[in-house]
């Protein structure tokens, strides 16, 4: 297991970039980390479907989804394609589906909830940019280590 968030907390103390926004776990995966990547769309999961394809290196996509729960950014599909091309999890704020089937997956998977509505599937959206989310930036090439206690972000690993 690497390092667990709050040895994180303990060692950065107060300024510690642990994120607020309460997440939960979706993936069978609970404990995660690695450089982070970025996607920002809304209601649509073809841009970051085209990320997850892609070799992921250990890395976590953290996909600002802007809150809406009103449509399922991953599925099972997505979920596998990133395992499989090598990403450690991702980091969704919005939906999810399929969670019974994530649940058994090798892969970190954090969202703020389910819904069964699908995606558009345009391509809307950009890659990398900062994103910000329950007091934290998100800095693409720096790094988020997640757990069941929370998301930290660190410069260094
Ligand atoms: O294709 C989608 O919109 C998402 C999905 O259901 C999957 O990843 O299985």
């Amino acid at each position: 297991m690497g390092l667990a968030t709050a040895d994180l907390a303990d060692r950065e103390g107060p300024d510690v970039r642990s994120c607020d926004v309460q997440f939960r776990d979706f993936g069978g995966r609970r404990a995660f980390s690695g450089r982070i990547r970025t996607v920002t769309c809304f209601q649509d999961n073809a841009l970051l479907k085209k990320i997850l394809s892609e070799p992921g290196e250990g890395q976590v996509l953290v996909i600002d989804g802007g809150g809406s729960v009103h449509t399922a950014l991953v599925g099972d599909l997505i979920a596998e394609l990133g395992r499989s091309h090598g990403w450690s999890g991702i980091v969704v704020n919005g939906a999810v589906r399929d969670s019974a089937v994530l649940a058994e997956l090798d892969f970190g998977v954090k969202a703020l909830g389910t819904n069964p509505r699908k995606s558009s599937k345009t391509g809307a959206g950009t890659v990398d940019e900062v994103v910000e989310l329950g007091g934290v930036r998100f800095v693409p090439g720096e790094y988020v280590v997640a757990d069941s206690d929370g998301v930290v972000v660190v410069a260094e690993l």
